[in-house]
């Protein structure tokens, strides 16, 4: 074992050896640190394969192919879901993670394409990494396929090519629906001749950016339908709940489920960490916990030094870089030899630099890697060792995604999930059944949302005049009332023969809500470009005097240009990092309906949530001691979009008993509404927004505020005042069915609490909510016997 400088002992074996395993990588790791800081060790167990036999009618040349990568034999989910494929119906394949779902779309898709031509493919996947790694598994799999990607990176002297001459065409949904759709008149052999559509990793399109894809299915249906096409789809991912009825809401149509896993699997070993408490006091003048980014960052070495080849998943891109950086610390003072085996890994960096990552971890020259979940779907990273996951992702489906991509094949795995120091890390490092053996997140979509309906039928009606006849694929009534009102505000035209899109340009709608433009990171010196960062999180993360890490190397911001969208850097090696200081401020701009009873109102409106950098930190990279706090000139961000919210008097606080904590008690009222929103309104808790405060400027009352988290609001927040009785009612139920004594992530903690979930009054909120539901209830069925609505538009 050798020694660095920070006296910490590295657990190096100079000559790593693959026959170790994970058991004993885990006991070498937490070996000579004084505290254990594994909370829980999961053992899963393996699992026996399922060999079959190739359907008779698979190509002899594929089957080839297949024995030459080493796949003699399909296993029986592959072949089940091909056989569904291959006679005519969509399909989704719902097995673990690196369970073959590839060989399952590849066989039936890959055999109609051998057998036929002229027939032709079309591959969707959510991330651009993923389409390139499915690229390199086609390549060499049929000949006269010529696959090809076709998404923002492909070149446009490409893009001609690709459309004229590929018979498989890799791509994303957003590209479909800007690039491809829209001009399907000069794609109208490829529409024509269209058999299969394979939708990959379809969990991911869930909430708003789901429903979004949603109608972007059902547009590529009816765009094929014009051409006289109806392709089976295939779908896959390994961790959808109730994969049937996700998949149908997906598509528009039938799906058929194969769940049955007939795949080989090792062992995975899954250790809980838990971050020892660090001499430094926390901001709420309790011990803090070293950082998870901290501990990742010496386990990522730790773990490449005693020979494992490991991927460190980081919640955020600063915090990818930070690990990786850290990690070739480590081994700079330890084991010199491995520092240029470890990088890191994120969405922002150049194309050519992100392949050429994933080539160097899946040939083994790259030991270690420090990702965000850029590469949580899907790329086929094949012979990892270890996951490091450094802080709960916030969802159980990511954590599964993101563990898997390590022991494929029936070798044994090692996953570590290291706690952040916040209540809901600690609270599930310390309750292993929050963790093991749950069902994932249900994926939620709401095709018939009408935030999301009308822009998406205005790009139907652009691509091609909607007529009755489409209204079923469209989800029938809701369709109608959103076409209705996309006449009368003029967007499109009623004419006898259907509904007309009349103006010029194109309408767009934004599928993933990332607000405009990216902003590039260039070299001041060199000119050279770094990477983007999306103009969203441009002020929080590259303001000026940002330190801003890029594959190891540091820089600092010299100036943040938002006119145009650069950020200029120069390399620096500071010894310390930054971190922004951010203020949200929300209000009220007008009152669609209320209801009011006795001290509680309850509101249904629109609303500005402000979001302002106005500040940032110097911290100690040793120590995260505050240096100074230096002030930020930087425009606010501004959301106009529909709330529903609630205001409380004092009478009823006093009745309440919340006088004196007012602010826990709401805030805790807040977190557990916006977890229970998506029982009332088939939304996901990250589409949402929450604010609460016990005086509100606008309405001068505490005031809990529930907000759609995407401009011009997503229906959520209307579908929770109409069922706000029902919505509250089972918040409040909840919170107090819960065993816990004050308060964990099952009821009033947030995965995404701006205010590190402080303060939370757990006992308070159940008083509150509890006078709250009464009130509503009584003020529904006031109004319900006056037969009116109390209130109405009004401005504020
Ligand atoms: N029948 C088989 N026999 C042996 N190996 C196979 C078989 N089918 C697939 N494989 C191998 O299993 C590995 C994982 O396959 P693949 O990447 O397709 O899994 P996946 O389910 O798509 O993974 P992910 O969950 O990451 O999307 C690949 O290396 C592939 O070559």
């Amino acid at each position: 074992m050798r020694g660095n400088k920070s006296g910490r002992v590295l657990a190096v074996s100079l000559h790593p050896t693959l026959t170790a395993g994970p058991e004993e990588w885990l006991n070498r790791v937490r070996a000579g640190r004084s505290d254990d800081p594994v909370t829980h060790v999961e053992r899963i167990p393996a699992r026996p394969g399922v060999l079959v036999d190739w359907p008779s009618w698979t190509p002899p040349a594929l089957r080839d192919a297949f024995a030459a990568r080493g796949v003699t034999r399909p296993w029986a989910h592959q072949v089940a879901a091909a056989e569904a494929a291959h006679s005519g119906r969509s399909v989704v394949v719902a097995t673990g993670t690196a369970s073959g779902k590839s060989l399952a779309y590849q066989l039936p898709t890959l055999t109609a394409l051998l057998s036929d031509p002229r027939a032709i493919a079309l591959y969707l996947s959510p991330t651009k990494a993923l389409a390139a790694d499915q690229l390199r598994g086609l390549l060499d799999l049929a000949d006269g396929v010529r696959p090809a990607l076709y998404d923002g990176d492909t070149p446009d002297t490409e893009r001609d090519w690709v459309r004229a001459h590929s018979r498989l065409v890799l791509t994303n949904p957003d590209m479909l629906h800007r690039g491809i759709l829209p001009r399907h008149d000069a794609w109208a052999s490829f529409f024509r001749r269209l058999r299969f559509v394979v939708v990959d990793e379809c969990h991911a399109y869930r909430g708003v950016f789901g429903s979004h894809v949603a109608h972007v299915l059902r547009r590529l249906r009816r765009i094929c339908a014009r051409y006289r096409s109806t392709p089976v789809f295939v779908l896959a991912s390994a961790t959808v709940a109730s994969p049937s009825s996700s998949g149908a809401a997906l598509i528009g149509g039938p799906v058929q489920a194969v769940t049955e896993d007939g795949s080989p699997r090792g062992a995975t070993t899954f250790a809980l960490w838990e971050p020892p408490v660090s001499p430094f006091v926390g901001p709420r003048g309790a011990p803090a916990r070293r950082t998870a980014t901290a501990e990742a960052a010496d386990l990522l070495a730790d773990l490449v030094s005693v020979g494992a080849r490991t991927l460190a998943f980081v919640r955020s891109r600063r915090g990818a870089e930070a690990v990786a950086l850290g990690a070739k610390r480590a081994l700079a003072e330890a084991v010199p030899e491995l520092v240029d085996q470890v990088d890191a890994y994120r969405a922002g960096y150049l194309a050519d630099d992100r392949r050429e990552l994933e080539a160097a971890l899946r040939s083994g020259t790259l030991r270690g890697l420090a990702s965000t979940n850029a590469l949580e779907l899907g790329v086929d990273v094949t012979g990892l060792d270890a996951v490091v996951l450094t802080g709960y992702p916030g969802r159980l489906a990511s954590l599964w995604q993101q563990a898997g991509r390590a022991g494929r094949g029936s070798r044994d795995a090692l996953a570590v999930l290291v706690a952040r120091d916040d209540p809901l890390d600690s609270y599930l490092v310390h309750h292993p059944s929050a963790v093991f053996g749950r069902p994932v997140e249900a994926t939620v979509l709401d095709p018939s949302n009408p935030y999301v309906l009308g822009p998406q039928l205005a790009c139907a009606a652009a691509e091609l005049p909607l007529t009755e006849a489409d209204l079923p694929l469209f989800g029938g009534p809701p369709a109608r009332a959103a076409l209705d009102a996309l006449v009368e505000q003029g967007v499109l035209r009623r004419r006898p023969a259907g509904w007309y899109w009349t103006s010029r340009g194109r309408p767009d709608a934004d599928l993933r809500g990332t607000g405009g433009e990216p902003v590039s990171i260039v070299e001041a010196s060199t000119g050279r470009l770094l990477g983007t960062v999306d103009a969203g999180s441009a002020p929080s993360s590259v303001h000026t005097g940002a330190v801003h890490l890029h594959r190891g190397e540091t820089f600092v911001v010299e100036e943040l240009d938002l006119e145009h969208l650069v950020a200029l850097v120069h390399r620096a090696e500071p010894d310390w990092y930054t971190q922004s200081q951010d203020v949200t401020d929300l209000s009220v701009v007008s009152v669609s309906e209320s209801l009011s009873f006795d001290g509680v109102e309850l509101c249904f409106g629109t609303v500005d949530v402000t979001n302002q950098v106005v500040s940032y930190q110097r911290k100690r990279i040793a120590t995260g001691e505050v240096i100074d706090e230096q002030p930020l000139d930087l425009p606010s961000q501004l959301l106009r979009t529909r709330a529903v919210w609630y205001t409380m008097t004092d009478s009823i606080l006093e009745l309440a008993s919340v006088v004196d904590d007012v602010g826990g008690a709401a805030h805790a009222a807040e977190h557990a509404a916006i977890g229970l929103l998506p029982l009332v309104a088939s939304c996901d808790r990250w589409d949402i927004g929450g604010l609460s405060t016990a005086s509100h400027q606008d309405t001068g009352l505490a005031t809990v505020f529930v907000y759609d988290g995407h401009p011009g609001g997503a229906g959520f927040a209307e579908r929770g005042f109409a069922a706000a009785d029902e919505w509250l009612t089972a918040t409040r139920d909840a919170i107090s069915a819960c065993e816990c004594a004050a308060g964990c992530p099952s009821c009033v903690h947030s995965p995404k609490c701006g205010n590190g979930n402080d303060p939370l009054d757990k006992a308070g909120a159940i008083r509150l909510l509890t006078a709250v539901v009464d009130r509503v209830r009584r003020g529904r069925a006031e109004q319900s016997s006056f037969g009116h609505q109390v209130g109405g538009q009004r401005p504020l």
